[in-house]
């Protein structure tokens, strides 16, 4: 591997996301190109139904691409067994867990599946996971709740304990800040920037927090109806990207605040 390439955790190539179905293939987005750096905060933002979700569950194996290859750590994903995979990347998704009635610690102790026996037994090193990721969530006092009695802000922290004890150099999340108030979004978000600087990760989060992400993210992708766009925060503003997010009778970018107004 040439040394640029190591610092390279995810890559796409004319990549082409949509659905198939036996008469037809619908494609969502295509000409997706963009090589993400590891240790890097990335966010995805577009507007709705322009397929960010379509894209993430791509780029996490979900569902096939429709063309165009991806790698993952320098390794075409397809060519991962899911159990490689889930040692890879993690992916926490805007569903709530399914067993609400899990407790806390047990429901972040489930980030471990791909390292523990079959019996599921915890060693000490998934311990010491579990307990990094609580600290750095600030989970710990939750640690015997359930997750049904925690508020929206708590479970989010839960899930992103969660991905961080399945110690994946890459973490993908699904509007990680639905249904917070302003002071838990920009806290969910300055935790995750936090996390990719301390521990190195990769954390690509999709949002409609569209300001928030361009005063954090170190590189945005960016969905428009025309194209998709991958680069820096700043190099968008200066390009005008972002004024051809939303139409733009309604929708205007000031690029000296970098905030969206309403049109009168
Ligand atoms: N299972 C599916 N089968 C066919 N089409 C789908 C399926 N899921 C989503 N779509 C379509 O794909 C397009 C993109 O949807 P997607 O959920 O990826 O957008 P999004 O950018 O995440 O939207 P939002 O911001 O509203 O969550 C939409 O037109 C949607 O109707």
């Amino acid at each position: 591997m040439a040394s640029e390439e190591k610092h390279i955790i995810l890559e796409a190539n004319h990549l082409a996301t949509g659905y198939q179905s036996k008469r037809k293939s619908t494609v969502i987005s295509e000409h997706i190109n963009f090589r993400i750096e590891k240790g890097t905060l990335v966010g995805l933002a577009g507007a709705n139904g322009i397929g960010k979700s379509t894209l993430l569950r791509t780029l996490a194996g979900m569902q096939p691409a429709l063309s165009g290859t991806m790698k993952l750590d320098g390794t075409y994903i397809e060519d991962f067994t899911p159990l490689q995979l889930a040692t890879k990347l993690s992916i926490v998704l805007t569903e709530p867990p399914a067993s609400k009635n899990m407790s806390v610690e047990e429901f972040i102790s489930l980030g471990r599946q791909p390292y523990t026996n079959w019996m599921g037994s915890l060693t000490d090193d998934d311990i010491t996971a579990i307990t990094n990721a609580m600290n750095a969530t600030d989970t710990l006092k939750l640690a015997n709740r359930r997750c049904y009695e925690l508020s929206d802000g708590q479970l989010q922290r839960v899930a992103i304990a969660r991905a961080l004890a399945q110690d994946t150099p890459l973490i993908i999340l699904d509007e990680p800040t639905t249904h917070l108030d302003l002071y838990h979004r920009a806290y969910i978000l300055k935790l995750l920037k936090k996390l990719a600087k301390e521990t190195q990760k990769t954390i690509l989060f999709s949002t409609h927090e569209i300001d928030l992400a361009i005063q954090l993210s170190d590189a945005m992708l960016v969905m428009t109806p025309h194209a998709i766009h991958f680069d820096t925060p700043c190099r968008l503003i200066k390009s005008g990207t972002f004024n051809t997010l939303f139409p733009e009778d309604t929708i205007g970018f000031d690029a000296t605040t970098g905030r969206f107004s309403i049109k009168n």
